[in-house]
């Protein structure tokens, strides 16, 4: 039986399904990272905050397989790695969005979507150029799918949309559409809400905390935007300069002194 508990945002979170033990990262001089741990529950919304340079992408990198930690270990799901690829991140069920938008910026939103399904498609490739007998069965399923995430992130008007030709704000709403297309168990964010005005950012505020009470999505999340990380997450990691400087519930975070000391030292 699931050991649940009751987060201070009110979701009952699982056990835990994603866990980071010591990790550093370092690019030639630089300490991206040092002796970085935290856990992430299931059906958790869990952010990761700190100021820039504090090391928030390079976490995320090392999560799925981007980098390779020089220390460290990562465990999903009991098992543990010291480094995985990329697509066997993806195989288990983790899907990410990226800061600087990774979009085909000349196809449309359905395909840019359909991308995201590539490796839920099982027939062959040549059955699939010739769209015949279970591989045309197969695709239709698949743009079914898509469709469906089409409607639930209301982007039923761009369908057929290049992206490239998108607002910034629709774009980010492709981008995780993309990565829902993976049906991910855990979803990391990379600073969803950037660049973004006020009610873009309610919009996806709402997809998100939508995505993790419907689907039961797991999810990561960086976000600049204080405001919504202390309004959606169920605990928040700090990082500055590297280190972890404070991990709990927001209102554990926002009291604690070395927080407050290290955000009054920066721009945010
Ligand atoms: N590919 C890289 N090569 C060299 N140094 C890097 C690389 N990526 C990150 N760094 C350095 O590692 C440190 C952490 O960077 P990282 O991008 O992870 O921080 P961040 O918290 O995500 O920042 P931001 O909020 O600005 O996105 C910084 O000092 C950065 O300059």
């Amino acid at each position: 039986m699931s050991n649940y508990n009751e987060s201070t945002a009110g979701r009952k979170t699982g056990e835990v399904i994603l866990d980071v033990q010591n990790i550093s990262l370092r690019f030639g001089g630089v300490k991206a990272l040092t002796d970085i741990s935290f856990n992430v529950r299931e059906h958790e919304i869990r952010s990761i905050i700190g100021p820039n340079g504090a090391g928030k992408s390079s976490m995320l990198n090392c999560i799925n397989g981007v980098y390779t930690p020089s220390e460290g270990s990562i465990t999903f799901r009991g098992q543990t790695f010291s480094h995985m690829n990329s697509r066997q991140v993806a195989e288990m069920g983790v899907a990410r969005t990226f800061q600087n938008l990774a979009l085909f910026k000349g196809m449309s939103v359905i395909d840019n979507i359909m991308s995201g399904r590539n490796l839920k498609i099982k027939s062959n490739i040549l059955l699939q150029a010739l769209r015949i007998g279970p591989a045309e069965r197969e695709e239709i399923k698949h743009r079914e799918f898509v469709e469906n995430i089409i409607d639930f992130l209301e982007i039923q008007a761009f369908r057929k949309t290049p992206v490239g030709q998108l607002p910034y704000g629709l774009q980010k709403r492709v981008d995780l559409g993309r990565a829902l297309a993976m049906e991910p168990q855990v979803l990391l964010l990379d600073e969803p809400m950037a660049g973004m005005n006020l009610e873009e950012k309610q919009d996806m505020s709402r997809f998100i905390m939508e995505i993790n009470e419907e689907f039961g999505t797991t999810i990561v999340l960086i976000e600049h935007d204080m405001g919504v990380v202390m309004d959606i997450s169920d605990r928040v990691v700090v990082l500055d300069y590297g280190k972890k400087i404070g991990d709990g519930s927001p209102d554990e975070v926002r009291n604690n002194e070395e927080v407050i000391r290290a955000y009054l030292g920066s721009s945010h």
